[in-house]
């Protein structure tokens, strides 16, 4: 018997594992999941954004705009950086799957993490000094950036057997 045909490629695989990470975020605006992945093609680290452990989701403010203090920004933890902490072993030479271009915060813990290639789907905040500076780095310290082409693939998953 020939092997089934329609399997998913490792792209869709951890693309897919980033999204699904991402459906564990409380932030109302804009969840975003990550997944490390070795040369091997293991996982090795997933996460999303989310407030650190032990700090309340319900008391802390998921808030955009007002004074720094009262928005999330302050104390929302990224995806990529949840990824790198949560991960085990040794992340030199893998890839990080994330649904948004990483921020420079993000860049340099993935930078010294010993990250890569950089893949990501949506490059919504290009024009911001965040990614700017994210890129630059990114740059010179040689780590690859692929951009997958959104398909509008639809990957169900079906909570049975
Ligand atoms: O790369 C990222 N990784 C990541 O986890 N985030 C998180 C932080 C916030 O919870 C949210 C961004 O919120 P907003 O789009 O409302 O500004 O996404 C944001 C970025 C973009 O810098
Ligand atoms: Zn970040």
């Amino acid at each position: 018997m020939p092997k089934r045909p329609d399997y998913i490629s490792w792209d869709e695989y951890f693309m897919g594992v980033a999204l699904l990470s991402a459906m564990r975020s409380k932030d109302p605006s804009t969840q975003v999941g990550a997944c490390i992945v070795s040369p091997e093609k293991r996982i090795v680290g997933v996460g999303y954004n989310g407030f650190p452990s032990g700090c309340n989701d319900d008391d802390l403010p998921w808030e955009r705009e007002g004074a720094f203090l009262e928005t999330k920004y302050p104390f929302v933890c990224h995806a990529e950086l949840n990824a790198i902490l949560n991960s085990s072993g040794n992340l030199k030479g893998s890839s990080l799957y994330v649904a948004l271009f990483p921020c420079n915060e993000c860049a340099k813990a993935i930078i010294q993490a010993g990250i890569v290639e950089i893949v990501y789907l949506s490059d919504k905040y290009a024009d911001t000094d965040a990614v700017k500076a994210s890129k630059r780095m990114f740059g010179q310290a040689q780590v690859r950036l692929r951009q997958i082409t959104p398909s509008g693939k639809r990957l169900v998953i079906e909570l049975k057997v």
